[in-house]
């Protein structure tokens, strides 16, 4: 039976989910705590990383090789890069990219290691499921490219540069990570963000004052594709 791994990166980002979940049975591993479940008759495991790529990257790896998911779907909040995206919109990944992975001392473009590649592609039938569900719920839904990094993002040149370099249209901090360990254990993952802010001077206050209710919005999406996957 497939087992769905629905990750975050905050405690605000699953909680809207934990509280859904039937049969709840919480397993401590790796420093952290695993939610074991069910939601619509799929069995899930559910977490919240804490903030970044390396947190992340423990923590999409042992969903994976620990609990035994098939599946990956990221919930949780972003940065707008794009100007179509306001607050509580919608953006799910093409694909994930690294803004602060930079070795072009060495000639290699930003966002690029010998062995990697800048931008990694997210599965295409997830993205599928996404738009089903944004059109029987008549919401918008944007795609773009998400660029990843271990900064909160408060300055728009910094912000513009990002989406320059990387054609990105919303940034985070885990993203790209899950992408590199879902990719490399060849596991199907999607990752969906609620815009919180704007990554730009007023981002820490509008992130504080946006982070509860676009976590949900991004939630109860993640919930409405459980149960159609
Ligand atoms: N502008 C932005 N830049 C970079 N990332 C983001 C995000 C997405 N999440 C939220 C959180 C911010 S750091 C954090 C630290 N302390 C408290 C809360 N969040 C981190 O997990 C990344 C939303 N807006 C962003």
């Amino acid at each position: 039976m497939s087992k769905i791994a629905i990750m975050g990166a905050m405690p605000e980002e699953i909680e809207p989910i934990i509280t859904k979940l039937d049969d709840l049975n919480v397993v401590e591993y790796a420093a952290n705590k695993y939610y074991e479940g069910s939601y619509h008759g799929k069995k899930v495991v559910v977490a919240y990383s804490k903030i970044g790529k390396v947190f992340a990257t423990l923590t999409a790896t042992s969903l994976i090789e620990k609990f035994g998911c098939d599946t990956l779907l990221f919930s949780g909040v972003a940065g707008a890069i794009s100007e179509d995206l306001h607050i509580g919109d919608l953006i799910i990944a093409d694909g994930l990219c690294q803004h602060d992975l930079d070795i072009t001392a060495f000639g290699h473009p930003y966002g690029y290691v010998p062995e990697g590649e800048v931008c990694i592609p997210t599965d295409e039938k997830l993205r599928e499921v996404a738009k089903k569900v944004a059109k029987a719920k008549g919401l918008p839904l944007k795609e773009g490219i998400i660029a990843t990094g271990d900064q909160f993002v408060a300055d728009h040149e910094r912000k513009e540069w990002i989406g320059k370099t990387f054609h990105a249209d919303a940034l985070e901090m885990e993203g790209a990570a899950v992408a590199v360990v879902c990719s490399s254990l060849d596991v199907p993952y999607f990752i969906l963000r609620a815009i919180s802010d704007s990554a730009d001077m007023d981002a820490s206050f509008n992130f504080d004052e946006f982070l509860e209710s676009s976590a949900k919005i991004s939630a109860d999406f993640i919930l409405a594709m459980v149960e159609e996957i």
